[in-house]
């Protein structure tokens, strides 16, 4: 089969997005397991942390499915959305639209650069719930804030959150990758504990407002930066009276920074997040169904322009962590 795609990334977390609403495809839900296990293999052609389809939608502009690189698929993807945000907003020449996403229709917005020359894009992360049923994490409490999980850790407290995902928050004051990994792949592993695996993510407060954020996401291992992780550790330290509610959050991590918003509606919470939608070459491949293996890729269109002006906001951000 042939496919076009768009490489492009949030924070430098890297999907392919492919467009289902235009494509003549006519995937099967193995089709779309065996795409995501071969074009998010980092050792194949493409590589990624994701795949984003986006389909037409009854109730909304367009849709959202996202598939992790283990084929499994997310409930929400934070980064990912505002690449389709991009996507959809400029195929429809709007600045506004309605994502429809597995557990909620979601508004995103185009909104000012947040460094020069990158595009940014705002959207909602919600439905939020403290529930431990909600990720589901087998735990003697009911809302599980800032408690230890003593099969994990010893010594470290964690906040249990869906925002639909399920995340556990950790606070540290320095992060440590190996660490990081080790834990996210114990806490994956343990299905009694965490039926449907998690999102686990170390919190480094930078000062007023500000943190830097380092996630082991479940179906892919580390990344560069998870929306929905960076967004659920900034309601995190709000919910632990480390940052404001209302007021915006710069949240640091390994590919750039993005703007975190808490904000509360009745016994509701919600998350404002604003960041990059960065395009980074689209391209057509062709996949040999029966081995799972791409034969071809041809006319490739490097967006340069772009990708030049994303590695300046990369530098300033790095720079903000060290400082
Ligand atoms: N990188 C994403 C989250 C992708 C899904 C996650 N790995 C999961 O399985 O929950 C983001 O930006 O939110």
């Amino acid at each position: 089969m042939n496919i076009e795609i768009l490489k492009c990334h949030g924070s430098n977390n890297d999907f392919v997005l492919i467009d289902e609403m235009t494509g003549a495809y006519s995937f099967s839900e193995e089709d779309r397991i065996m795409i995501a296990k071969t074009l998010c293999n980092r050792e194949g052609i493409v590589g990624a942390d994701g795949i984003l389809f986006v389909l037409n939608s009854n109730v909304a502009e367009a849709q959202m499915r996202m598939f992790n690189p283990d084929g499994s698929e997310a409930e929400m993807c934070g980064n990912g959305l505002r690449c389709v945000a991009r996507y959809v907003t400029e195929k429809l020449g709007k600045d506004e639209v309605v994502i429809e996403t597995p557990e909620a229709n979601l508004p995103v917005v185009k909104r000012e650069e947040m460094y020069e020359d990158i595009p940014s894009f705002e959207v909602n992360i919600e439905p939020v719930s403290f529930e431990t049923s909600s990720l589901p994490l087998q735990s003697p409490h009911q809302i599980h804030i800032e408690q230890p999980i003593p099969t994990l850790s010893k010594d470290l407290t964690f906040t249990a959150l869906s925002v639909p995902n399920p995340h556990l928050i950790t606070v540290v004051p320095e992060v440590h990758d190996e660490n990081l990994s080790w834990l996210g792949k114990v806490a994956n592993q343990d299905k009694e504990l965490l039926p449907n695996g998690v999102n686990v993510s170390y919190v480094q407060p930078l000062g007023d407002q500000k943190i830097f954020v380092r996630t082991y996401e479940r179906g892919v291992g580390l990344t560069n930066a998870c929306g929905t992780a960076m967004s659920a550790s900034a309601l995190t330290t709000v919910i632990v009276e480390m940052n404001q509610l209302n007021e915006e959050i710069f949240v640091f991590n390994r590919g750039g920074f993005v703007i975190c918003t808490a904000l509360k509606d009745g016994d509701d919470y919600v998350i404002k997040l604003r960041g990059n939608a960065t395009y980074v070459y689209s391209s057509t491949i062709q996949l040999d169904e029966a081995t799972s293996e791409i034969t071809e890729v041809k006319d490739r269109k490097l967006f340069e322009a772009e990708n030049h002006a994303y590695a300046k906001m990369q530098s300033y951000a790095q720079e903000q962590i060290t400082l």
